[in-house]
């Protein structure tokens, strides 16, 4: 899938701009403070995910960016332009892969090509593009079937699929791979690796689990515990790419990145309880 090289290098440190942000949510007990002063840029091509202890806000800020919700205060720009709502160049990839029962693995991909392609395209085109997309994740002999008849890991691959076939700037996953056991993980974890090496997606994914985000990510944003949950700390990544998990398990950069996300969640973020 062809990426638009880039030419200004102004966009190419942020691609993603947020700028002080802040969520609050109106409840039936009054206004919940979720997020405050949300600064971060994201640059392109950049793997970052998003962490923190359940309820800190993740998925609220994942949302944010996707544009499903907007922000009570301050800017998200995405090349520079307003985020305002959802957008194909910004494709989102759920837990619960959310894909159409009745409809085929090739079905369910074709829906969404057909969303982005289907005016400019020649229905041959869109064919090959939704064929295109199930064979980068290995699912060309599965395109005939239906969710019902995959596995769960094959599903998310669909999910996978579906996103990257709209050619999407940015991929924002929430927590992709947790529903999944973890040798079905590990290995969509290493496909993904290969995928966003080839297609030079940048992506956002929040996750709990440290080592994913380690092996995955560029940069690690870590939240403060909420309620009015703020980026507590940025951690850069620098393990060279291709990487390798069983080759990673030694090295001691990996290990002072996996000890700095531990000590962030649990000696300072130490997990305590929110009153309802
Ligand atoms: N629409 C909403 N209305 C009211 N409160 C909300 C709404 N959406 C989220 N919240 C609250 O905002 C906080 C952050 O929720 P969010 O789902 O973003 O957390 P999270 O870090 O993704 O959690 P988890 O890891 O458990 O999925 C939570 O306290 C949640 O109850």
């Amino acid at each position: 899938m062809n990426h638009p090289t880039l030419h200004n290098p102004s966009l190419s440190t942020k691609f993603i701009q947020i700028q002080g942000v802040e969520q609050t949510f109106t409840t039936t007990k009054g206004l919940f403070p979720a997020l405050r002063d949300i600064n971060l840029n994201i640059a392109r091509g950049e793997f970052v995910s998003l962490i923190g202890h359940s309820g800190c806000g993740k998925s609220t800020l994942l949302n944010l960016i996707a544009g499903l919700t907007t922000p009570t205060a301050g800017n998200l720009l995405c090349a520079n332009k307003e985020i305002k709502g959802p957008g194909p160049e910004r494709a989102v990839v759920f837990q619960n892969h959310s894909l159409l029962p009745w409809l085929t693995c090739h079905a369910n991909v074709h829906l969404a090509v057909e969303r982005v392609f289907g005016k400019k395209e020649t229905k041959a085109q869109l064919q090959a593009r939704t064929a295109a997309a199930l064979e980068l994740v290995g699912l060309s002999h599965a395109a005939h079937k239906r969710p019902g008849e995959i596995s769960g890991g094959m599903k998310q691959r669909v999910g996978i699929a579906r996103a990257l076939s709209m050619e999407p700037q940015v991929l924002l996953m929430d927590e992709p791979f947790g529903a999944l056991d973890a040798l079905t993980r590990a290995k969509l974890q290493d496909e993904l690796l290969e995928i966003v090496a080839r297609t030079r997606s940048t992506v956002v994914m929040v996750t709990h689990d440290v080592d994913e985000a380690v092996l995955l990510s560029d940069q690690i944003v870590m939240l403060t515990n909420g309620p009015a949950a703020t980026i507590g700390e940025v951690l850069q990544v620098p393990l060279a790419r291709p990487r390798n998990r069983v080759a990673l398990a030694e090295d001691r950069d990996y290990q002072r990145c996996r000890k700095a996300v531990i000590d962030f969640l649990y000696t300072r973020q130490g997990h305590v309880e929110k009153a309802a």
